[in-house]
């Protein structure tokens, strides 16, 4: 039986494992991996984080393979594959786990419970366990052995670009904890630091966090802006376009490229950077439109955050588990059959500045995506640091999965976890923005604006220039942005 821990605390602790943030410099990396080297890292599970972690961790001189329940090794299955074929020791719990002296859990949160009761007894003495989301802990209340440490490396971001980041030689933000009731030898931060820098995670920037933290913020970032205003932006804008007589192939390719161009202008130098990619008058009327757009979407922004506090959002997704997915299949057939993603993207020329020109709606709903997810975090309790990952940083490093094979490949990399929560965020969007819709043409989404005249009144763009510049998002991500030297451009 579940027993959400989050809910058993006073609202002061509540609130200080919610607080829980320090941005950790470098110089508190300079041992590198070695609270690591020599150790026996064991990975349960080798898809999307397990994977790529792995790769980069093995990469950074440690020693790391794979442990797979049985039906993956005796099947051959694509985990099985995904580590013999990168040249992974692999073997069974049996074989591995007693010998491991980290093991990490990079099951799906929906079997952390069963695989970490597996596994527990095989675990020797002293031993550490790892997650890289604390949904287990937080929202399951799952004991773990009191002999045994554990510890938190949470990246924020796919685990497809956590390989990509780290081979461009960057890394992604990272949040780490220790968990107060499993550090026996207070080992717990040392080694989650080597761990962080094994994955390339110091490089982009690296949070000393809590398990609550990390899933209270973690959980609203993918339902709503990283995921959910992706995929509802996707589907909107696609079907508006087609609906005003664009051509479907152009319509595809706009949306399935556009997200990635122009979220890279955001990575780089926040949403005044974003904005100020487009003209004078299209830089007006994508604020005007965002203003709007979080008006209609602020009270859903602040469902889910509630949703996410309380315990509501992990109760019904649970419910979901236990009737064996239902919802997420359905939901995940359901999108398979949109237009958008039916509709291969043309074979079409489309230049940088146009996904800007002709993606008004794109640059509008992204900038009310990133500050409504980072109003709504830091108004629960989420520090600005931890919020900026969870909401600015990340959607260009979800745009790069829609890039590659649209929200197949979003929801297919992302945890069954962040899908859940995305469609739910989807099927509330959609209505909800249905209105807003009816008043969209072709000069926000499409075409772009049908003026060669750029000229705008003075006072309203300087209003406008003054409002995106004040917004804390940008302020905290200007901080964060200096200290990421080795960012490397992919568009
Ligand atoms: N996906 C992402 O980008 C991110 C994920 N995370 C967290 O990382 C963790 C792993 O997520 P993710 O990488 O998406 O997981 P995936 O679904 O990509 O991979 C699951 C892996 O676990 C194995 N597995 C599934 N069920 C079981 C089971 N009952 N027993 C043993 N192994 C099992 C699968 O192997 P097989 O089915 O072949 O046996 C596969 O190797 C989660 O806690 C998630 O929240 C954190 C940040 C981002
Ligand atoms: C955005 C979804 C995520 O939290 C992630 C990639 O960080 C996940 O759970 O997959
Ligand atoms: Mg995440
Ligand atoms: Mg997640």
């Amino acid at each position: 039986m579940s027993n959400n821990y989050f809910n058993t605390l006073p609202l002061r602790e509540q609130l200080a494992q919610l607080a829980k943030c320090r941005f950790m410099s470098m110089d508190e990396f300079s041992d590198g991996v070695e609270a690591l080297k020599g150790k026996k890292i064991v990975v349960i599970g080798c898809g999307a984080q397990g994977l790529n972690q792995g790769l980069n961790l093995r990469d950074s001189g440690l020693d790391v393979s794979y442990t797979l329940r049985a039906a993956a090794i005796a099947e051959k299955r694509q985990s099985w594959k995904n580590a013999t074929e990168n040249g992974f020791v692999v073997g069974t719990y049996q074989e591995l786990i007693p010998t491991a002296d980290v093991v990490l859990n990079l099951t799906p949160d929906k079997q952390h419970t069963p695989v970490v009761n597996e596994i527990m007894p095989l675990m020797k003495k002293g031993a550490c366990l790892s997650y890289s989301h604390g949904f287990n802990i937080v929202e399951e209340g799952m004991k773990i052995r009191e002999d045994l440490t554990v510890i938190m490396v949470a990246p924020k971001c796919p685990g497809s670009e956590v390989r990509a980041e780290y081979v461009r030689g960057f890394g992604v933000p990272t949040l780490i904890a220790v968990h107060e009731d499993n550090d026996p030898k207070g080992e717990g931060l040392a080694l989650a630091k080597a761990y962080a820098v094994g994955t390339g995670g110091h490089k982009a920037g690296v949070l000393m966090s809590s398990f609550i933290a990390e899933v209270k913020s973690d959980l609203m970032g993918e339902q709503t802006i990283l995921c959910g205003m992706l995929q509802t932006g996707s589907l909107l804008c696609f079907d508006k376009m087609v609906e005003e007589g664009i051509d479907p192939g152009y319509a595809s390719k706009l949306i399935q490229y556009g997200w990635e161009t122009i979220t890279e202008a955001l990575k780089y130098g926040g949403v005044t950077n974003m904005l100020d990619r487009l003209s004078n008058p299209a830089k007006i009327k994508a604020f005007d439109l965002a203003e709007e757009l979080k008006e209609i979407m602020r009270p859903l922004y602040n469902k889910h955050q509630d949703d996410i506090i309380d315990g509501t959002f992990s109760r019904v997704m649970m419910e979901d588990w236990a009737n064996d997915d239902k919802n997420l299949l359905g939901w995940r057939a359901e999108t398979a059959e949109t237009a958008f993603e039916k509709t291969p993207a043309g074979d079409v020329e489309i230049s940088e500045q146009e996904f800007f020109d002709n993606g008004i709606l794109m640059v509008a709903m992204v900038k009310a995506g990133v500050e409504l997810a980072f109003e709504t975090m830091t108004a629960a309790g989420i520090i600005a640091e931890s919020a900026y990952y969870e909401s600015l940083h990340e959607t260009p490093l979800i745009a790069n999965t829609i890039a590659r094979k649209k929200l197949y490949e979003m929801n297919a990399t992302i945890s069954d976890t962040a899908e859940y929560g995305c469609y739910l965020y989807n099927h509330a969007c959609l209505p909800l923005l249905a209105d807003f819709m009816k008043g969209i043409k072709t000069d926000v989404i499409g075409k772009g604006l049908d003026t060669t005249d750029t000229g705008v009144d003075n006072a309203r763009l300087i209003e406008v220039n003054a409002a995106l510049r004040s917004h804390p998002v940008e302020a905290i991500g200007a901080v964060l942005r200096g200290h990421m030297a080795d960012m490397k451009k992919i568009v």
